[in-house]
């Protein structure tokens, strides 16, 4: 049923740029090619696994699509559509991305739950896991770098998008972590990786490539970001007691959805999990020269961003002389496995606690980089910033806002940030982590790290968020 390749890789050309996940949105698409064709399902509807090697700029990347095709598209599945009817009037199809078609997706779970094969793809469960295969699946709305499906309010299945070589580090720290019996991760279930074969299939060289995680869905849970914001919004609608002058648009605690004693707690979560990668994975300390060119790392990254993306420029002096200030300070550097993105939407709160999601690190790096060793509070500058971004995503990105307004909400979100960016950090330094108060220069160095990041992530996967980073970044280097 799949139509001829050039038809499909025309529609594809069109298509990818369109979806969340497609991570090179700032720039054109010089070629794609099927990497991997693998039937999953014959019939109607079929069901065809693709790894799609897209070239762009003189690189590849490898992305996961799960294609589907049916003789008639409902209305249910029209809205992801790939192309118009393709094929001859005896065979014709219609294509679609059936990750968002539950008649299909059953397959995986089938797939997972006896443990089969399919040409190169293999399905892994988890030592002791049943995994039930009478679920349908939902795909979730979260603003998430992959796809991840619901089945039923059981499991979570994320598919990941763009491919890296190797064990995916979300499955390799999710294990390690749940043997070391750390409570705040969700146990893996099971896992679906190609096969490298004889060729150097998805650039995975001769290492197996993560295709899928499935693990244990905490139904309960509500992620971090929409706590924050929930709070934001909450402080934002406040409206201070009469007579309460310049200090009650300061005061974020008078708010009803006050975040700071969640926000402390989290903290000291951060701190436990930091606790339990180090005993997994152990500690080393890195000498003061490795620190040095580290900050160098930092500002060759802000150089290379600040051509990609020109409104980062007027920030450039002050985040040059962070990295500066790191190096002529540099010293020795105890450093271990982290996460490596961490942000509010990477946790959630259930009934027990905080848990930590998605050990993947940064989707834009590589793997190698994702899976080296940092300082712990480097974590902590990325969940900084990500106060920072709750803070003032209202303002910069609901656009209801009205002009008047807008000065006193810069001092609220202001106020709001302070406030639980503090609290963020007494819980980690109670929790037996290094106090972020004692490491200002580091803290301050990795924390823009990490805004020169997003204005590239954001400009590559969601221009239309660059202003969030680039204005929190105006406020932090006034
Ligand atoms: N095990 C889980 N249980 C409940 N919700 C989850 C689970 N894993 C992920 N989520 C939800 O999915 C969202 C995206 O997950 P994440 O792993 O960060 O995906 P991505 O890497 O694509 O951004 C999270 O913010 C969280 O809301
Ligand atoms: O969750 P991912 O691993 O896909 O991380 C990427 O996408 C994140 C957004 O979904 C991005 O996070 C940035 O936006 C968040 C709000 O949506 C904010 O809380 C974070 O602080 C900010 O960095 C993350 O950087 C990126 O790697």
């Amino acid at each position: 049923m799949l139509p001829p390749e050039q038809d499909l890789v025309r529609d594809l050309a069109e298509w990818l740029p369109r979806q969340r996940w497609f991570g090179g949105k700032d720039g054109p698409i010089h070629d794609i090619t099927i990497g991997t064709a693998t039937d999953l399902r014959h019939g109607d509807p079929a069901l065809h696994h693709l790894v799609l090697d897209v070239r762009q700029d003189g690189t590849t990347d490898h992305y996961q699509l799960l294609l589907g095709a049916r003789r008639d598209l409902p209305d249910r599945l029209r809205h992801v559509e790939i192309g118009g009817p393709c094929g001859d009037r005896a065979a014709k199809a219609r294509l679609y991305d059936a990750a968002h078609d539950p008649e299909l997706t059953r397959v995986l779970l089938d797939a997972l739950a006896s443990g089969a094969s399919a040409g190169p793809l293999r399905f892994h469960h988890a030592d002791g896991a049943r995994i039930r295969t009478d679920l349908a699946s939902l795909p979730m709305t979260a603003e998430q770098s992959n796809t991840s499906l619901l089945f039923g309010d059981e499991y979570i299945c994320k598919l990941f998008r763009r491919l890296s070589p190797g064990v995916n580090l979300d499955l390799e720290v999710n294990l390690a972590l749940t043997r070391g019996g750390c409570a705040h991760v969700p146990a893996v279930l099971g896992w679906i990786e190609l096969d490298p074969g004889p060729g150097a299939r998805a650039g995975g060289g001769g290492e197996p490539v993560t295709l899928a995680l499935l693990s244990d869905y905490l139904h309960t849970g509500v992620d971090g970001w929409s706590l924050a914001i929930a709070s934001v919004r909450d402080w934002f609608a406040h409206t201070p007691p009469p007579g309460g002058g310049e200090w009650a648009e300061l005061d974020a605690s008078a708010a009803g959805g006050d975040f700071a004693a969640e926000a402390e707690r989290l903290g000291a979560a951060t701190a436990e999990v930091h606790r339990a990668l180090a005993d997994a994975f152990g500690v080393t300390v890195v000498p003061a020269g490795e620190v040095r060119a580290m900050a160098a790392r930092m500002n060759a990254e802000l150089t290379a961003t600040c051509r990609a993306v020109p409104g980062l420029a007027p920030h450039a002096k002050a985040l040059t002389e962070a990295f500066l200030d790191l190096a002529s300070r540099a010293g020795p550097l105890p450093v271990q496995r982290v996460h490596g993105d961490y942000h509010l939407g990477q946790v959630l709160r259930t009934e027990s606690g905080w848990t930590v999601l998605d050990f993947e690190g940064e989707p834009a790096r590589t793997r190698s980089e994702r899976r080296a060793l940092a300082h712990p509070l480097r974590d902590v500058a990325g969940m900084l910033r990500s106060f920072e971004y709750a803070a003032r995503f209202l303002i910069t990105k609901a656009g209801s806002v009205p002009s008047e307004s807008g000065p006193r909400l810069e001092t609220r979100a202001h106020a709001w940030a302070a406030r639980n960016r503090a609290a963020f950090c007494r819980g980690y330094a109670a929790g037996g982590g290094p106090d972020p108060a004692a490491h200002s220069v580091l803290i301050r160095a990795f924390e823009f790290e990490k805004a020169v990041y997003e204005v590239r992530y954001e400009a590559q996967n969601r221009p239309a968020w660059l202003a969030v980073p680039l204005k929190s970044l105006a406020h932090l280097t006034a």
